[in-house]
């Protein structure tokens, strides 16, 4: 019987969240270098979401890897984003560009481009990362990225994170969303036995839990929350707070425990509002992120 997990608060752990406050001095380099991948053809809006939520949540740098190639255009709506198209050669790519933090997943699909990218964000070393959506369902189906996941992992504890919602966690441990949800604690568990990853189990009360780390739950969030892109959003978050980390002494779990507390308070915010429950579009949950954010430092 795993432990039952206790309630996540990391937002009111002042000495945790405040390491995000910026010196008079600082400048980009010391908000982090963030690559996010994915974006297959039909699915780019869940890449630029993910790539939204990391530039206002405070990344430094945030370059976007798009597979597909009508959408690998710089974005006038959001001309901060570095866009670029994800070509082969992504060892090469990532090799050059050298990122603090790498984000791989949303809209990823299922392509050869796609299990490219994730083999090479996978052996790129120490770097932190964090794998969602199809990332995710490829690793489902590959005893070889499974292995290379749990390789990196020997050699780099702690830095991998996994956002899988029940869907992607059944993928995961080959079962069904229902047996997933019929006790989330022991599929939360049987996760971080898989994986050797932090993991964030998704949906309402979301859970977190990782090899070096018991469990802890969210009691914030709401069903407003179910739009299509909202875990999208937590994934950019988590890595604009992991990449401000870097040189701000948070590690991964910090800043997922970090990212998903501020996601559901977010949510919860609005719909007090009442922007939502229904019609809350993740991109407003990334503008009320960056205010409760920055009210928190
Ligand atoms: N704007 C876009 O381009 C978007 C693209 N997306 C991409 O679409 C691809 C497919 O991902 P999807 O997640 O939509 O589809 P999936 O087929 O992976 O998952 C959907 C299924 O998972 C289960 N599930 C999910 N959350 C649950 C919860 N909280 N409780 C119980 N069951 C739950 C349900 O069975 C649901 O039908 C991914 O690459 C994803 O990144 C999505 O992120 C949505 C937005
Ligand atoms: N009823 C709910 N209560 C609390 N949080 C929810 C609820 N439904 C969805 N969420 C949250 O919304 C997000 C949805 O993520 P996900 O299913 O991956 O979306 P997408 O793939 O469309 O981006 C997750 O953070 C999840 O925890």
């Amino acid at each position: 019987m795993p432990a039952l997990p206790t309630k996540l608060d990391v937002l009111h752990s002042p000495d945790i969240v405040e390491r995000l406050k910026r010196a008079p001095s600082e400048h980009k380099g010391d908000a982090g270098k963030a690559i996010l991948i994915g974006g297959a053809p039909g699915m780019a809006g869940a890449l630029l979401l993910a790539g939204k939520a990391c530039l206002y949540l405070g990344a430094g740098w945030t370059i976007i890897d798009m597979l597909d190639p009508a959408s690998a255009h710089a974005d006038s709506e959001q001309a901060e984003l570095m866009i670029r198209l994800a070509k082969e050669d992504a060892v090469k790519a990532l090799n050059q560009s050298q990122p603090d933090v790498i984000a791989i997943g949303p809209g990823l699909g299922h392509s050869a481009l796609a299990i490219e990218w994730l083999i090479a964000s996978l052996n790129y070393p120490r770097a932190p990362l964090i794998i969602d959506a199809d990332a995710l369902n490829l690793i489902a189906d590959s005893g070889d990225l499974l292995n290379a996941l749990q390789k990196r992992n020997q050699q780099f504890p702690g830095q991998s994170i996994l956002t899988p919602h029940p869907g992607e966690a059944a993928r995961l441990l080959k079962s069904t969303t229902a047996q997933i949800q019929a006790d989330r604690s022991q599929s939360l568990q049987n996760l971080v036995a898989l994986t050797q990853s932090i993991i964030v189990l998704k949906g309402q009360h979301t859970l977190i839990a990782g090899p070096l780390h018991s469990a802890v739950q969210c009691e914030a969030g709401n069903p407003g929350m179910g739009t299509g892109g909202m875990g999208d959003v937590l994934t950019g978050s988590i890595t604009a707070i992991a990449a401000q980390g870097v040189r701000h002494h948070l590690d991964l779990w910090d800043a997922g425990c970090i990212a998903v507390q501020l996601h559901a308070m977010a949510a919860d915010s609005l719909v007090q509002k009442g922007v939502g429950p229904i019609g809350l579009t993740p991109s407003e949950t990334i503008l009320e992120m960056r205010r409760l954010l920055n009210k928190l430092l």
